[in-house]
This record gives C-alpha cells, sequence and structure tokens, in this order.
C-alpha cells in the first residue's frame, strides 16, 4: 500500500467530480486531502480511504495550474513525490512537480479511469454494453415510436400512424368512422414523432367538452403529459412574467404565455372568446397543430368563420397539421374541400375542380377492384389498366400478370401504384366500421305514445312517464339519454329526482368543464346511484361513454352524421353488448316523421353509411316540407325517394371514393407486419432482465407481484439521489399490454417508457462502468493470461428530421484483443468473460497495468484499428441503405407527381436535399471509446 505524503495529488475513487486532490496532512491515522477545484477538504481514515494515487506516465499530456501543457518524457521521485519531465508546446524541456499540476484535471476517459484505478464492478460495464446494444436495436427498429402506447394493437390504426408519422411532416385528416380511435391514432402519431426527436412543441384544440379527455388520454395511454390554457392559466402566467417584463420591456416573448409549455391543450371556444390569445398562439409557433371535431370550422369562399381562419393561420406555421372528424361532410362538401385546403393550399385551390376529380375516381376504383378479385383479367381490362398507368412505368408488372408464379406480387405492386393515384389518398384516411369489423350490432326500438307535450310540466308528458317506466324496466343497467336543449336536460333531471326518486347526472353547455366531467364520472361510478346520463347535444361528441349499451334519443336531429356522432358514444371501440337505441316519440310530430326516415328511408339506426348525409344534403328541402306537413303520404313518398336515392349513392360511392378511400386507409398486409413485430419486441422478453440489472446496479429493491408484473422501490442503497420515475412508494408495473389494458393502476413498461428512457440515458451519460476489471475462469483459456475488451461507440450526429438513427444508429463495436495483440473478438463472446466471485488484490491489478502500460496502448491501439475497419463497414452499409431508401422514395414521388397533383415540389426537393445531408452526416461518423474492462483469466 503506498504511503500519504503532504504535496502528494491523489483522485477520489468515488466522487471523481472533486477533481485532483493534494495531501494536506498525515497524522493520527487520518489523512486530510484538499480539492481545490471545488474547495472542498476532506479527512479519511488513512487505512480505507477511497483514493487513488494520480501516476502519469510517458506519452500523457498534463497541464499546470497556468494551463500550460506538458507532453510526459518520463519521471522522477523524491522523498514519495513526483517530478514530470517532458516536452511544452514549443518543444521545450520542461520540468513540472506534481503539486503544480491543474486540479481541474477530470479522469473520465475509460482508458484513463482503468490505469488509475478508478475501476467499477464488471456488472456496471456488462449494463453498459447491453444498453447500447439495446439502443441501437430499437433505433433501428421500424416500430420505434409505436411501442409505448398503452392500446391495443388495432391494424388500421396503426397502418395510419405508420405511414404518417414517417412522413418529413404529416398534414392529414383523420376522419374513420365515430369510435374507431382517431384520438389514439393522433395520439400514436404524436408519440412516434416525439421519441424519434421529429416534434417538441405541439398544440392541441378540442371542444371544451372533450378537454378533459383528451388530457387522460394523452397521459394514461403515452405517457405525455399536456397542460390545459385557458384564459386564467395565461392571466397566471403573466403575472409572473409582469416581473420579467419590466426588466426588459420590448421583450415579447416574455408575456407569451404560449411559450412557457411544450405540449398545450386548448379549448376552441378559448380562442374564440380571446382572440388576443390568438395572435399569441400563431406568435409561439408550433411543430404539429392538432384540431379534433374539425368538421366545425365552418367555411364558405365569401365567409369563412373566424374559427377556420385561426386554424388556417396555425396551418401556415406549423409544419404539421392533423384534423380529425368523424362526419367530414356534416356541415357539407364544400366545407370538406376546406378543410382538405387547410392541409394542402396548393393542391385544393378550387372547388369546382375538386368536385370534378371525384368523379374521375370510379375508373381507379374499378381497376383496383378487378386486381383484388384475383380472376384473369381479360383483353379490355388490361388495356384500361395500361391506359390509366401510362405514367407508372409498369410494363413489366402488367406482363407478369398472366404469369401464373409472378401474378399475385404484381397484383399487389400495381394495386399500391393504383392507390398512390387518387387525389385525397395521401392525405384523407377513413375506416369504417365495415372494414375494421368486430362491432356489436345495434337494435332500435321506436315509442309512438298518444297524447302531447307538455315542457312547462313534464310530469304530465307522455315521454316523461315513459322514460320513468323505462328505467325500471331497465332494473339497474344505466343508460344515456340525449335531447337537444340543455334546458329539457335541466328540467328532466330535476323531476326524475323530485318526483320520481330516480337519481341522474346532466351534462350540458351551461356547466363548467369540471362540473361536467364530475358529472360523467359520477355517472360511469359503477358503485353511484346515478342511472341516466341526460345530456344536450354536446354530450353528443367525442365522449366515451362504451361502458353503456342503453341509448334513449329524446329527440331526432335532422342531420344524419349527428345521429350517427349520438350513437357512436355508445358504439365505439370496447362496447361489448348489442347497443339497444330507444326512440319514444310523439304521434304525428316531426320527431315521429323523422323516426320513420331514419329507420325506413336510410337504416340509420342499424349501421352508419357514408351516403347518408348526402341523401340528406339533396332531400334538404322535400324533407323540411314534409316535417312541416306530416302527410302520411308524403312521408311515404319521401322515404321511397331516400331509398331509392341511398342505393344508387351507395353503390356510386362505393365505386370510386369510398372502396379507394378504405384501400388506402388500411393496408392489412403492411398493418399485420407492424402487429408482428410489435408483438415480438414483448415475446422476446428481453426488457425485464434488462431492467432488473439497471435496478440492481443503481439500488432499486424489485419485487414480483404476478407473472409478468413486478413492484419496484427505491431501496436505502439508492445510488442517484433521485431515480427518475419513480416516487419514494415506488410502482407497479407490467410488460404485458394485455395486462396493462385491463389493469389502469399499473404502468405499462415498453423500450419507450419514460422509465426505461430516462435509465438508459442516466447510464450512459454517466462515466460509471466506462472501466472495469474481471478476474475470470474459462475452460479454454489457460490461467495467468489477460486481454482487454473495448466498446467502442460509431456515433453520426444529424439533425433529428432526418432520422439517421434508421440507417446508422449508435453502435456498439466490441473488440477483444488478447495480450499477444490478436484480435479474439469473434472467438470469445462477452457473455463467457463472467468473473466468478474471484477475490483479488485491485492494487497489484492496477500496479501490474501501469507496468504494462506502453504495451497495453498498443492493444488499444489495435483495438481501434480493428473497430475502425468495423466502422468502415457500418458505414458503408448505411449508405447504401439511406441511399436506397431514400432515392426509392424519390422516385417514387417523382412518378407519382405526374398522375397526382397531391405531390408538392418542395416535397421532393426538400427529400433530394435530405438525402445528401444524409450522406455527408453518415461519411462524418465518427468512433469514440466508451468503455474498456481488463480481464485476466485465473
Ligand atoms: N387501440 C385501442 N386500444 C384500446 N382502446 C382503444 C383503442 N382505440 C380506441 N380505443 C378506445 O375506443 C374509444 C374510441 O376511441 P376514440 O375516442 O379515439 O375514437 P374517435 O374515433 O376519436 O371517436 P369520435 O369520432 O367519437 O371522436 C375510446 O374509449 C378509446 O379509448
Amino acid at each position: 500500500m503506498e504511503q500519504f505524503i503532504p504535496g502528494q495529488r491523489w483522485i477520489s475513487n468515488t466522487e471523481s467530480e472533486l477533481g485532483l486532490g493534494l495531501i494536506l496532512d498525515v497524522a493520527h491515522k487520518r489523512v486530510t486531502v484538499l480539492f481545490l477545484a471545488c474547495d472542498e477538504k476532506r479527512m479519511y481514515a488513512q487505512d480505507n480511504a477511497p483514493l487513488t494515487r494520480v501516476r502519469f506516465s510517458a506519452g500523457d499530456v498534463i497541464e499546470s495550474i497556468d494551463e500550460y501543457k506538458v507532453i510526459v518524457t518520463g519521471l522522477t521521485e523524491q522523498d514519495g513525490l513526483i517530478t514530470y519531465l517532458g516536452k511544452d508546446e514549443d518543444g521545450q524541456d520542461v520540468q513540472l512537480d506534481e503539486v503544480e499540476l491543474n486540479h481541474h484535471i477530470q479522469f473520465n476517459k475509460p482508458q484513463d479511469r482503468l490505469f488509475i484505478g478508478q475501476v467499477d464492478p464488471t456488472a456496471w460495464f456488462l449494463l453498459r454494453y447491453e444498453t447500447w446494444r439495446r439502443l441501437q436495436q430499437h433505433q433501428q427498429s421500424p416500430v420505434k415510436g409505436l411501442l409505448g402506447g398503452r392500446a391495443s394493437l388495432i391494424p388500421h390504426q396503426l397502418f395510419i400512424a405508420h405511414e404518417s408519422a414517417n412522413r418529413s411532416a404529416p398534414r392529414i385528416m383523420l376522419a374513420d368512422e365515430v369510435g374507431l380511435g382517431k384520438t389514439i391514432e393522433a395520439g400514436l402519431i404524436l408519440h412516434h414523432r416525439l421519441i424519434n426527436g421529429l416534434s417538441s412543441r405541439v398544440l392541441i384544440i378540442v371542444p371544451e367538452t372533450l378537454l378533459h379527455q383528451w388530457l387522460v388520454e394523452m397521459l394514461r395511454r403515452f405517457n405525455l403529459r399536456f397542460s390545459i390554457f385557458d384564459e386564467a392559466r395565461c392571466l397566471d402566467t403573466y403575472a409572473e412574467d409582469d416581473m420579467l417584463a419590466e426588466a426588459e420591456p420590448d421583450d415579447d416573448v416574455a408575456d407569451n404565455p404560449f411559450l412557457t409549455e411544450q405540449l398545450i391543450l386548448c379549448s376552441q371556444g378559448f380562442f374564440s372568446n380571446y382572440p388576443r390569445r390568438q395572435q399569441q398562439a400563431i406568435a409561439a409557433g408550433w411543430d404539429m397543430v392538432i384540431v379534433d371535431e374539425a368538421h366545425h370550422l365552418e367555411w364558405s369562399e365569401q365567409a369563412p368563420s373566424p374559427d377556420y381562419l385561426f386554424v388556417e393561420q396555425l396551418g401556415r406555421i406549423s409544419p404539421s397539421l392533423i384534423l380529425l372528424t368523424a362526419t367530414p361532410e356534416q356541415l357539407g362538401k364544400e366545407s370538406h374541400f376546406a378543410r382538405l385546403r387547410l392541409l394542402d393550399p396548393d393542391r385544393f385551390y378550387s372547388f369546382a375542380a375538386f368536385v370534378e376529380e371525384e368523379r374521375l375516381f370510379e375508373p381507379v376504383a374499378n381497376a383496383a377492384k378487378l386486381l383484388l378479385a384475383e380472376e384473369a383479367l381479360n383483353e379490355a381490362a388490361q388495356q384500361h389498366l395500361t391506359v390509366l398507368l401510362k405514367d407508372d412505368n409498369v410494363d413489366g408488372l402488367l406482363k407478369n400478370l398472366n404469369d401464373p408464379e409472378q401474378s399475385a406480387a404484381a397484383r399487389d405492386a400495381l394495386i399500391k401504384v393504383l392507390l398512390d393515384h387518387h387525389g385525397t389518398g395521401r392525405i384523407l384516411f377513413r375506416n369504417s366500421r365495415q372494414t375494421v369489423q368486430g362491432f356489436p350490432e345495434r337494435e332500435r326500438y321506436g315509442y309512438a305514445l298518444t297524447g302531447s307535450a307538455n315542457v312547462d310540466d313534464l310530469q304530465q308528458d307522455p315521454r316523461y312517464v315513459w322514460l320513468v317506466d323505462k328505467v325500471k324496466q331497465l332494473a339497474g343497467q344505466k343508460a344515456l339519454v340525449i335531447c337537444k336543449q340543455a334546458q329539457t336536460a335541466i328540467d328532466l333531471e330535476q323531476t326524475l329526482k323530485n318526483r320520481a326518486g330516480i337519481a341522474s347526472a346532466v351534462f350540458h353547455e351551461g356547466m363548467s368543464i369540471i362540473e361536467r366531467d364530475r358529472a360523467a364520472a359520477y355517472f360511469a361510478d359503477p358503485d353511484s346511484a346515478a342511472r341516466l346520463l341526460i345530456c344536450s347535444e354536446i354530450g353528443s361528441e367525442g365522449r366515451n361513454f362504451q361502458f353503456v349499451h342503453h341509448l334513449i334519443l329524446l329527440d331526432l336531429p335532422t342531420n344524419p352524421d349527428l345521429l350517427q356522432q349520438r350513437i357512436g358514444r355508445l358504439d365505439r371501440i370496447g362496447q361489448k353488448h348489442i347497443i339497444q337505441i330507444h326512440v319514444p316519440y310523439l304521434e304525428h310530430t316531426e320527431c315521429a316523421v323523422l323516426y320513420r326516415w331514419y329507420d325506413e328511408g336510410l337504416n340509420a339506426f342499424a349501421c352508419n353509411s357514408s351516403s347518408a348525409q348526402r341523401v340528406a344534403d339533396l332531400l334538404h328541402d322535400e324533407l323540411a316540407a314534409v316535417l312541416d306537413s306530416k302527410n302520411p303520404a308524403d312521408i311515404d313518398a319521401l322515404i321511397a325517394r331516400t331509398q331509392t336515392l341511398s342505393v344508387e349513392l351507395e353503390a356510386q360511392m362505393h365505386n370510386g371514393r369510398d372502396q379507394l378511400l378504405e384501400l388506402n386507409s388500411c393496408r392489412k398486409e403492411l398493418a399485420d407486419e407492424l402487429i408482428e413485430q410489435l408483438n415480438s419486441y414483448e415475446k422476446e422478453g428481453v426488457l425485464w432482465p434488462y431492467m432488473e440489472d439497471v435496478f440492481e446496479c443503481y439500488g432499486v429493491d424489485t419485487e414480483f407481484h404476478s407473472p409478468d408484473c413486478f413492484i419496484v422501490r427505491p431501496s436505502d442503497h439508492l445510488r442517484v439521489s433521485h431515480f427518475p420515475g419513480l416516487t419514494e412508494d415506488g410502482l407497479t408495473l407490467t410488460v404485458n399490454r394485455q395486462i396493462a389494458l385491463a389493469r389502469e393502476d399499473m404502468q405499462f413498461m415498453t423500450w419507450e417508457h419514460p422509465l426505461v428512457t430516462a435509465s438508459m440515458d442516466m447510464v450512459l451519460s454517466s462515466e460509471t462502468g466506462n472501466a472495469a476489471i474481471s478476474v475470470i475462469k474459462h475452460s479454454d483459456l489457460k490461467a495467468g493470461q489477460f486481454f482487454l475488451e473495448c466498446l467502442f461507440i460509431v456515433e453520426c450526429s444529424a439533425p433529428a428530421e432526418l432520422q439517421i438513427g434508421r440507417f446508422l444508429p449508435h453502435t456498439p463495436i466490441r473488440v477483444l484483443i488478447d495480450q499477444n495483440q490478436k484480435d479474439v473478438s469473434a472467438d470469445i463472446d462477452h457473455r463467457d468473460l463472467v468473473e466468478v466471485g474471484i477475490k483479488f488484490d485491485k492494487h497489484k491489478i492496477i500496479a501490474f497495468l501501469n507496468s504494462q502500460r506502453p504495451h497495453l496502448i498498443n492493444i488499444l491501439s489495435v483495438a481501434e484499428q480493428k473497430a475502425k475497419t468495423d466502422m468502415q463497414q457500418l458505414v458503408d452499409e448505411a449508405t447504401q441503405a439511406m441511399l436506397e431508401s431514400l432515392s426509392n422514395e424519390i422516385k417514387r414521388l417523382v412518378r407519382l407527381k405526374k398522375v397526382n397533383p397531391t405531390i408538392r415540389t418542395e416535397e421532393i426537393e426538400q427529400l433530394k436535399d435530405m438525402t445528401m445531408l444524409a450522406h455527408e452526416n453518415i461519411q462524418a461518423a465518427q468512433l469514440r471509446l466508451d468503455a474498456v474492462r481488463f480481464v485476466i483469466t485465473s
């Protein structure tokens, strides 16, 4: 054991950040060390001070207190104190006593730490290696960003998320039918962009009634913490910022509340009521804006609505824009066109041209149908395809159609090309129940009531009497009641409570958001007394009520899309029962007419139809007249006309628009492949063992809870002051998606969970584990040999939008060199170099290491040469993969542009620039020694 002598330099083994220590005093079995870099004095017991003597060797570069550098050529020692001999930057011979060494010198390079004896247990080295390997695997995974959502793996959702999230800036409309999971799709896309560093500032605008639901869905499903901004919140921020503003009166940034958070959720109403906030939101800048229930953005050429104009401005400053609506045409075709125009104003420049173009989808859809039918194509059909695809260089594929061996692949390829022709294809995603399937049936019950309405005394109103009776019949089952007016809902709730002793909750526009959410939660609570939730029309949009299966409609809207929205509260993913729709109506009233019209004319209670809204638009005046006259013969005539028109339009749409939309909105094979990849991640079963190692190293206790579920909590020996994402009480987590879906109280741990990503960051950003010594036994290796195991990292830094990790992620290269400088990396796996608990004298090994220093430096450079060769191969492969992928995309866009004006020239140019930039960045990849382990066999 080396003696402590005042004037010597030592370094702390546990707190290397203290810098270089100076021995001040040695007395009474104690040693006092001064760490000048942080002005700390420490006293240790001499016999077990956690200190390592600093001794540089020839070749090292050292620095003096005056910051001049010396290359060490040798050293002399007198009375235990070292004097370094060396050359300064001008090549002059110089001497430097160790007391003059710069106290800021840090030893964080792996080789420095190894030589100086600052080594960590082997487990840390292995953890580091494993972390790099897992990170690399994740970065290259085609499902990166889609893993982390607590959601069932539903094909159409994953397809849409994957398809749009990979675009440089998605500008799309998610228009799946009601209840098919558009919120989840938006969440998946968002999660993907955030995980991949493609977006960071996000604004979501939703109707006020949905604020809380969005907040909760983003948090519980995607671990995304949004902040709700309303006027009060903005004023609050202001109050703090006023103080800042005083200091810098001209600083606009100081008073823009939207700059204080990255993920912000606002209601449409808030922006309508406070136009000044609109300007601030626009000034704040976003890289993604999401607007839910976007059919409310009314537009006409003469009078676009203020809400529309606001979103239009946001759409100009934000590269990505996602609009959500289940009923894109609820406010008419013109408004639908206008929303497409928000997404791509260059493409959707004229409403007339848009209408004309839609008519041309039919031939494309017919061709797709022919290909899908998998029947032999006759001469005429082939001719038809040839004309349609004349710009696509697909002669080869067309020929292959007749070759039994190649026909299937050719059909597939041709369908893909055809789909790309479709005008709104790349912008609009719309899946329907027909394609998604697995939804429960719907049954409707009409109740013709006699008597007349009595809104002044509800007890006298036949519908009230009917309702009381119905509640009794339902015998404890809950039901959602929807009516148009808030006042009806309020009166009904009061009367039911006071006169019939029936408890219900209400939900209407006169209540605050908190009151509404409370009412919905009260109703949802299976133990609460509330039998009914009575909603005004605002309850008909977006909310999740699939836990009930009785829907009572006290009146009917005149708009089929609105009816679809109402039914959609119950008819959504997660509904497990047959949905029972009850419509009590008074005979000879408008409601009676509407009931028959929806039921017999449009069959709208039984299923959703994409043509219903169009039929209603076309028959608008006739319907109004019949509602007015209520003449039975007229009603019959209207119903007959509605039926004919429905069949006609349905067929037309199915032949054209719908079929293409569906094909484009979910390609089954691709979706299934994604699901398989996602499942295989889970099946691989390596996440928990990996995290167990992390927890073990950091001093977090783990406990088995049940299969696939674990409890983790910080132990008394936690190595860090705070383990990210872990509270004092710990948490219960599961690595099983099904369990996570059923057990909301557990965290769903995936490679994308914040706890996991933060742990991986923590492992790699500290130096712990970058130097280790292992004494091992190995059946094929003689005792007394040594090896140097080096972990190099290929690093390629590039702007996030290049997603360079797809081609060249940070990649670990492991090299194992034996004492004869022979590369044995391929012969001996790192897992075979495992310690077997042999006790060794660390000081002796360090002394040996230092005696072998020149030799070890040579071994290191052999290792580096080997790593460089490996890196070159990685760089070549990455370049090839990148060029192949991006140039295919460019070729595809150039080809498509000839036939599909949706593709913008800038998009192609941008891709070309990206390719060049990616090439440059890959070529400039660097190699860095990240960790080293000295292995001795025994
Ligand atoms: N992948 C999924 N896994 C589990 N639950 C899901 C999934 N997708 C959707 N859901 C659930 O289904 C319901 C409907 O989803 P969501 O609210 O996203 O539909 P939507 O299309 O936005 O509906 P609307 O048209 O009514 O606004 C929600 O309760 C949602 O949590």
